[in-house]
C-alpha cells in the first residue's frame, strides 16, 4: 500500500469549493442590497409615522407574523443549504472521481452504472433544490398576500379618516406611496435575509474545514547546518487517527546508519508504508520520538526536512506538463543541462529522445501519455535532481516487467548511491543487495540484520517470506501478520 494518504481530498476540496461558491455568492450579490433596502425601510417608515401614526399602526400589524414566519423559513432554509451543499460537494466528488478513472470504467464496461450513480446524486440535488423552491414559494407569497392585505386595510381604514377629515386625501396618497416604498424594500430584505441563512448554512461546514488545524507545524523548527543522514526510530508506538484502536506499531526501534541501505520488508499491513509516512511526517507517532543526526524530528524545519527526503513510489505521480518540467519538479531552477544529466543517470535519456519534442513532450494529466517504467524512470530522475539525503523507495519496482525493472533498478542503484535509503520492497529478490534488512511483524522489528543472516535463522518470520515467495506464493499473507 502506497503511503500517500489521499482518501479524502477529493471530497474535501469538493466540499471547499462548492462552500466558497456559495458563501461568496451570499456576501457579495446580497449585502450592499440589504443596507440599501434597510436604509429605505428606515426613512420610509419614519415618513410614513410622520404622516399618520394610526395608519402606520395599522401597517405594523403585519410585521409580527411575518416575522415569526421569517425566522422559521430562515432556519429551515439554512438546514436545506447544508444538505445542499453536501450534495453538491457529492456531484462533484463523484464525476471527478469517475472521470479520472475513466480507462477503469470503460474497462469494466461501467459507463450505465455510472450514469446511474451520476443521475441519483443529481436527483438528490433536484429534490432539495424542490424543496427549497416550494419553502420560498410559501413564505415570499405569504409575505407577500400579508403586504397586500394590509395595504386594503389601510386604504379601507384610511378612507374612512378622509371622509371623517382626519387626514387629508393628499396625505392618504402620500402614505400609499411610502407604504409601496417600504414594502418594496421589506421584500428585499427578507430575499437578502433568505440567502444570508443560505450562506450561513455552507459556512459553519466551511468554518468546520477552515479550523481543522493540522497537530504537526510546518513552519518554525531549526535547519541543521549539515545533514549526515542517521536515522533513529525510538520506541514507537503508532496507530493512525482515523483507526486509533488499529495499533500499527508498539515499541518500534530502528537505527540507520549514514549512507545505509536497509531494506524494510514483512508481511501485508505489518507498517512497511508506515515508516515513510512518519520519516516525512505525514503523521506523527502516538508516543515514542524519530532522530534525524540526533535531532528529534520534531525540532526540525518541517519544508526544510521534506527537501531532503526524496520519495519514488510504485506510482509516480507525474503532473500534466512537459517532461523537463516534471523532472525538475523537486528544483526548479535546475539547467536544461542538469536535467539532462539526471535523465540520463535515471535510463530516461534513450527513450526521452525518441520523442519529437524531447524534452518538451507533454506527458498528460497524471503522466497519462508514459509507461509505468517510463514515468517510473521519471520520478527517480526528479529525486536524482532534487539530490536528497534520505530516500525512500516505496515498492520502486513492484508494478513493472523485467525488462522495465532492470532499467529501473539500474537507475535505482544510481539514485541511492552515498544516501541513507529505506526501500520498502515486496519481492525479496530485489533486496539482496541491502545493507540491512529490517523485517516488521508484530509492530516492530522482529529481525533485523543482513540479507544471508535473516535467510539463514531457522524459524524466522523473513525465512518463511521468502519461502513463501519461492514455492509461488507472496509476502501478502495475511496469515504472517501475527
Ligand atoms: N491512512 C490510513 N488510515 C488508517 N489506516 C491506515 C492508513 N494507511 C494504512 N493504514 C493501515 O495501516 C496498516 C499498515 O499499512 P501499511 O500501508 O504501512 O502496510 P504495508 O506493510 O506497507 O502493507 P502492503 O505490503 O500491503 O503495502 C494496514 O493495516 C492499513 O490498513
Amino acid at each position: 500500500m502506497a503511503f500517500f494518504d489521499k482518501n479524502r481530498t477529493g471530497e474535501l476540496i469538493s466540499r471547499l469549493s462548492v462552500d466558497t461558491a456559495i458563501v461568496g455568492k451570499s456576501l457579495t450579490n446580497n449585502v450592499s442590497d440589504g443596507l440599501r433596502a434597510l436604509a429605505t425601510a428606515a426613512v420610509g417608515s419614519s415618513m410614513m409615522f410622520y404622516v399618520s401614526p394610526q395608519l402606520t399602526g395599522i401597517m405594523m400589524l403585519i410585521v409580527p407574523p411575518v416575522a415569526i414566519f421569517a425566522i422559521v423559513y430562515g432556519r429551515y432554509v439554512k438546514s436545506l443549504s447544508r444538505k445542499t451543499q453536501t450534495a453538491l460537494s457529492e456531484i462533484t466528488k463523484v464525476a471527478e472521481e469517475r472521470i479520472s478513472a475513466i480507462r477503469t470504467v470503460q474497462a469494466f464496461a461501467k459507463e450505465k452504472q455510472e450514469e446511474k450513480r451520476y443521475g441519483l446524486r443529481v436527483a438528490d440535488v433536484y429534490n432539495l433544490a424542490t424543496k427549497e423552491a416550494m419553502a420560498s414559494g410559501a413564505f415570499f407569497g405569504g409575505a407577500g398576500l400579508s403586504g397586500n392585505l394590509a395595504v386594503l386595510a389601510v386604504l379601507w381604514y384610511g378612507g374612512h379618516m378622509v371622509l371623517e377629515n382626519a387626514i387629508t386625501i393628499g396625505e392618504l396618497a402620500s402614505f400609499m406611496l411610502y407604504t409601496a416604498y417600504v414594502g418594496t424594500s421589506l421584500a428585499g430584505l427578507t430575499s437578502f435575509y433568505s440567502e444570508i441563512m443560505k450562506g450561513v448554512g455552507a459556512s459553519d461546514r466551511l468554518f468546520d474545514l477552515l479550523e481543522r488545524k493540522s497537530p504537526i507545524k510546518v513552519t518554525g523548527g531549526q535547519i541543521l547546518p549539515s545533514l549526515h543522514g542517521k536515522i533513529r526510530f525510538d520506541d514507537i508506538h503508532f496507530t493512525y487517527p482515523t483507526r486509533p484502536q488499529s495499533t500499527i506499531f508498539k515499541k518500534f526501534s530502528l537505527t540507520v546508519e549514514p549512507g545505509t541501505v536497509v531494506a524494510v520488508v514483512g508481511p501485508s499491513g505489518s507498517g512497511k508504508s508506515t515508516i515513510g509516512s512518519l520519516l516525512l511526517r505525514y503523521y506523527d507517532p502516538n508516543s515514542g520520538s524519530i532522530y534525524v543526526d540526533d535531532t528529534n524530528i520534531k525540532d526540525i524545519n518541517l519544508h526544510w526536512w521534506r527537501e531532503n527526503v526524496g520519495v519514488v513510489s510504485q506510482e509516480p505521480v507525474l503532473f500534466a506538463g512537459t517532461i523537463a518540467e516534471n523532472i525538475s519538479y523537486g528544483r526548479e531552477d535546475a539547467t536544461h543541462e542538469e536535467i539532462q544529466e539526471a535523465a540520463s543517470k535515471a535510463n530516461c535519456a534513450s527513450f526521452i529522445n525518441t520523442f519529437q519534442d524531447g524534452y518538451n513532450t507533454m506527458v498528460g494529466e497524471r503522466g497519462i501519455s508514459l509507461s509505468g517504467g517510463q514515468k517510473q524512470r521519471i520520478a527517480i530522475a526528479r529525486a536524482l535532481l532534487k539530490n536528497p539525503s534520505i530516500l525512500v523507495l516505496d515498492e520502486a519496482t513492484s508494478a513493472l516487467d523485467s525488462e522495465s525493472e532492470v532499467l529501473v533498478q539500474d537507475a535505482l542503484n544510481n539514485l541511492m548511491q552515498g544516501r541513507t535509503v529505506f526501500t520498502i520492497a515486496h519481492r525479496l529478490s530485489t533486496i539482496r543487495s541491502a545493507d540491512l534488512v529490517a523485517c516488521l511483524s508484530n509492530g516492530g522489528v522482529a529481525e533485523l540484520g543482513t540479507y544471508q543472516e535473516l535467510l539463514h535463522k531457522e524459524g524466522g518470520v523473513f525465512r518463511r517470506l521468502v519461502e513463501l515467495q519461492s514455492l509461488g506464493g507472496n509476502t501478502h499473507s495475511d496469515e504472517e501478520k501475527n
